[in-house]
């Protein structure tokens, strides 16, 4: 079992990033270089700022680069949550923007002719206790009478043909996608090059000043000066981006994926080839990939770190959640188990405006990999003076209290919802 993201070993690295020392003056420099960064900076190209993405890393090395591949239409949230939390007509402007954020991909994949299996598959939200169906049938006839007629109420025959496994009927969102995410994320950082950015990687933003009218970057491989700057570090945030550590709430994430799957396999268990997602709290979510692997994550444990100790730790879980899902292929072999950190924020809502002088889009709390270019390419758009379509305009944003970087508190979140799981 390789302990490393299926989308990095699946997908060519990113080889265009610059080389030696940074210096120079930019219209706008983006910190970052997950799909918030690049599809910023594509557009910022396009209209022909001078735009630079600095990332402390690699390409993709973050969360875009190690999700579980669900392109999912509307909010993760009810739709009626949404609307008692942020009104009406925000909860209807978000999840609008949330279906937007599939077409902007669909449209961008073409235009840059990125090869990447973008599909539109369909979700299933798969309800796991017969109360759960309940609670997922009240929101469909919202949803679907309010903001997305494109959406079915399936019972639990409905489901044959669909899943192999028991669950209690489902909605389906038929607007969702799915797509390979090492490819597309290469192929957004090329397609930025292309229309001029620059691209740089293994650097890493140490401190930003502000003097005259223009902020100064610091970085290990040299500073460099921007009028504008877009902060798009997400559950990756570092120490010295305090206003946003204190705000982001970094939660560890894991996946693991099959072997190739045969035929017989594949109608046995996700005959239908959507993404699928449980109705859990601690849930899980799975999809095939473009060579038919099952692809099958969860939160597993709540750890505020993912490296090859952690991720390997909540595999064993992970594989242990398969086998009871999915018995007809419980000794599967598991070919990869990798993880990730997803930037939650308290109320699970993302965020996106200016704070102090910088613009920032991230908090997609682990349903951003459709959100994340379409909100980087509409902070681009803002910058640009363009008509601000920001649908989190305002949102107000408070620190989580007690919170200074590191959550103290996930363990007691997670027995939480493990309660919460037995008696819901
Ligand atoms: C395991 C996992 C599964 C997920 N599954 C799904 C899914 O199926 N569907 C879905 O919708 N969403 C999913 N998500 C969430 C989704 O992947 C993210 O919302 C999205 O990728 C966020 O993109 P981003 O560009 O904002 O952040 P990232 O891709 O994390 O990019 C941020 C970048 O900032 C860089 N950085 C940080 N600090 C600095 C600094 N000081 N200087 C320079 N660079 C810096 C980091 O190195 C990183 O590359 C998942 C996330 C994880 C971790």
């Amino acid at each position: 079992m390789k302990l490393v993201s299926y989308w990095h070993d699946t997908a060519p690295a990113f080889a265009g990033g610059v080389d030696g020392p940074l210096s120079g003056h930019y219209d706008v420099a983006i910190v970052g270089g997950g799909f918030t960064g690049l599809g910023a900076a594509r557009q910022l190209a396009k209209a022909g700022a001078r735009v630079i993405v600095l990332e402390a890393g690699r390409i993709g090395s973050g969360a875009s680069g190690r999700n579980g591949g669900h392109l999912n239409n509307g909010l993760a949230h009810s739709f009626l949550a949404a609307k008692s939390a942020l009104g009406t007509e925000r909860a209807i402007a978000l999840y609008r923007a949330f279906d937007d954020s599939i077409d902007t991909l669909e449209t961008l994949i073409a235009e840059e002719g990125i090869a990447c299996d973008f599909r539109r598959a369909g979700k299933l939200k798969l309800a796991s206790k017969p109360g759960h169906f309940d609670a997922i049938a009240r929101n469909f006839e919202a949803v679907n009478r309010e903001v997305d007629p494109d959406t079915a109420l399936l019972s639990a025959a409905d489901l044959n043909g669909e899943v192999g496994s028991p669950f209690h009927g489902a909605m389906l969102s038929r607007k969702s996608a799915m797509m390979h995410m090492g490819r597309f994320v290469v192929g957004l950082a090329d397609a930025a090059q292309r229309h001029g950015a620059i691209l740089a990687e293994d650097a890493a933003v140490t401190g930003i000043t502000r003097a005259g009218g223009r902020h100064s970057l610091a970085t290990g491989r040299g500073t460099i000066t921007a009028n504008e700057v877009l902060i798009a570090t997400g559950a990756y945030t570092t120490p010295n981006f305090s206003h946003f550590r204190r705000r982001i709430i970094s939660v560890g994430s894991f996946i693991i994926a099959t072997r190739p799957l045969s035929d017989a396999e594949i109608a046995s268990v996700v005959p239908g080839n959507r993404t699928y997602v449980t109705s859990m709290n601690i849930g899980n979510y799975f999809r095939l990939s473009p060579d038919r692997r099952l692809i099958f994550g969860g939160r597993a444990r709540f750890s505020a770190t993912s490296d090859q100790r952690s991720d390997a730790k909540s595999g064993a879980i992970l594989r242990a959640s398969l086998a009871r899902i999915f018995p007809q292929i419980a000794s599967v072999d598991i070919d990869y188990c990798w993880g990730g950190l997803v930037d939650m924020t308290s109320d699970r809502y993302p965020r996106a405006g200016q704070q102090d002088g910088l613009w920032y889009a991230m908090g997609y709390s682990g349903h951003g990999a459709q959100l994340s270019t379409h909100l980087g390419m509409t902070i681009a758009d803002a910058m640009l003076g363009r008509e601000d379509r920001n649908p989190l305009k305002g949102l107000p944003w408070p620190a989580v209290p007690g919170h200074f970087g590191k959550p103290w508190f996930l363990p007691l979140v997670g027995l939480y919802y493990k309660a919460l799981d037995c008696v819901q």
